[in-house]
Protein backbone atom coordinates (compact mmCIF):
# COMPACT_ATOMS: atom_id res chain seq x y z
CA UNK A 1 0.00 0.00 0.00
CA UNK A 2 0.99 3.38 -1.07
CA UNK A 3 0.28 6.57 0.20
CA UNK A 4 -0.15 10.19 -0.02
CA UNK A 5 0.09 12.85 3.14
CA UNK A 6 -1.60 16.02 1.85
CA UNK A 7 -0.39 18.89 3.68
CA UNK A 8 -0.34 22.32 4.09
CA UNK A 9 0.84 26.21 5.67
CA UNK A 10 -2.70 27.37 6.52
CA UNK A 11 -6.63 26.43 6.09
CA UNK A 12 -8.24 27.25 2.81
CA UNK A 13 -5.26 27.06 0.37
CA UNK A 14 -6.35 23.83 -1.46
CA UNK A 15 -5.68 20.20 0.58
CA UNK A 16 -9.00 18.77 0.12
CA UNK A 17 -9.21 19.94 -3.48
CA UNK A 18 -6.22 19.13 -4.35
CA UNK A 19 -6.66 15.45 -2.44
CA UNK A 20 -9.56 15.22 -4.32
CA UNK A 21 -8.21 15.40 -7.57
CA UNK A 22 -5.17 13.15 -6.64
CA UNK A 23 -7.98 10.36 -5.91
CA UNK A 24 -9.81 10.78 -8.98
CA UNK A 25 -6.55 10.52 -11.16
CA UNK A 26 -5.58 7.33 -9.40
CA UNK A 27 -8.89 5.88 -9.47
CA UNK A 28 -9.14 6.83 -13.24
CA UNK A 29 -6.11 4.70 -13.50
CA UNK A 30 -7.63 1.81 -12.26
CA UNK A 31 -5.69 1.80 -8.65
CA UNK A 32 -8.14 0.47 -5.61
CA UNK A 33 -7.96 4.35 -3.57
CA UNK A 34 -9.02 5.35 -0.42
CA UNK A 35 -9.36 8.39 1.46
CA UNK A 36 -8.57 9.21 5.20
CA UNK A 37 -8.88 12.23 6.92
CA UNK A 38 -8.85 11.11 10.96
CA UNK A 39 -10.05 14.69 12.17
CA UNK A 40 -12.85 17.30 11.12
CA UNK A 41 -13.49 20.71 13.07
CA UNK A 42 -15.96 23.52 12.16
CA UNK A 43 -18.52 21.52 10.18
CA UNK A 44 -20.56 18.13 10.27
CA UNK A 45 -19.47 14.92 8.65
CA UNK A 46 -22.71 14.51 7.50
CA UNK A 47 -23.10 18.07 5.71
CA UNK A 48 -22.81 17.36 1.67
CA UNK A 49 -20.57 20.29 1.70
CA UNK A 50 -17.90 19.12 4.26
CA UNK A 51 -14.37 17.81 3.10
CA UNK A 52 -15.02 14.23 3.80
CA UNK A 53 -18.19 14.43 1.98
CA UNK A 54 -16.47 15.60 -0.92
CA UNK A 55 -13.68 13.26 -0.58
CA UNK A 56 -15.81 10.68 -0.46
CA UNK A 57 -18.71 12.00 -3.02
CA UNK A 58 -15.40 12.23 -5.22
CA UNK A 59 -14.73 8.53 -4.56
CA UNK A 60 -18.27 7.49 -4.89
CA UNK A 61 -18.00 5.36 -1.63
CA UNK A 62 -20.35 4.63 1.09
CA UNK A 63 -18.84 5.21 4.10
N1 LIG B 1 -6.43 25.76 -7.40
C1 LIG B 1 -7.53 26.41 -6.98
N2 LIG B 1 -8.03 27.42 -7.69
C2 LIG B 1 -9.12 28.08 -7.29
N3 LIG B 1 -9.82 27.80 -6.17
C3 LIG B 1 -9.35 26.80 -5.42
C4 LIG B 1 -8.20 26.06 -5.77
N4 LIG B 1 -7.97 25.13 -4.81
C5 LIG B 1 -8.95 25.30 -3.92
N5 LIG B 1 -9.79 26.29 -4.28
C6 LIG B 1 -10.95 26.76 -3.52
O1 LIG B 1 -10.45 27.24 -2.30
C7 LIG B 1 -11.33 26.87 -1.22
C8 LIG B 1 -10.60 26.10 -0.16
O2 LIG B 1 -10.09 24.90 -0.74
P1 LIG B 1 -9.99 23.60 0.14
O3 LIG B 1 -11.27 23.34 0.86
O4 LIG B 1 -9.46 22.51 -0.74
O5 LIG B 1 -8.90 24.03 1.18
P2 LIG B 1 -8.32 23.25 2.44
O6 LIG B 1 -6.85 23.52 2.47
O7 LIG B 1 -8.73 21.82 2.40
O8 LIG B 1 -9.04 24.02 3.62
P3 LIG B 1 -9.32 23.60 5.17
O9 LIG B 1 -7.97 23.52 5.83
O10 LIG B 1 -10.14 24.74 5.67
O11 LIG B 1 -10.03 22.31 5.16
C9 LIG B 1 -12.48 26.09 -1.86
O12 LIG B 1 -13.55 26.96 -2.05
C10 LIG B 1 -11.92 25.63 -3.19
O13 LIG B 1 -12.92 25.50 -4.16
C1 LIG C 1 -14.31 22.86 7.61
C2 LIG C 1 -12.99 23.29 7.04
N1 LIG C 1 -12.68 22.51 5.89
C3 LIG C 1 -11.86 23.21 8.04
C4 LIG C 1 -11.93 24.44 8.91
C5 LIG C 1 -10.67 24.63 9.71
C6 LIG C 1 -10.74 25.90 10.49
C7 LIG C 1 -9.48 26.13 11.31
C8 LIG C 1 -9.62 27.41 12.07
C9 LIG C 1 -8.41 27.66 12.93
O1 LIG C 1 -7.39 28.11 12.41
O2 LIG C 1 -8.49 27.40 14.15
N2 LIG C 1 -11.93 22.03 8.86
C10 LIG C 1 -11.14 20.91 8.71
O3 LIG C 1 -10.31 20.85 7.78
O4 LIG C 1 -11.27 19.95 9.52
Amino acid sequence: MKGFFVTGTDTGVGKTIIACGLAAVLKEKGMNVGVFKPFLSGISRDDPTSDTSLLKGNLKVEN
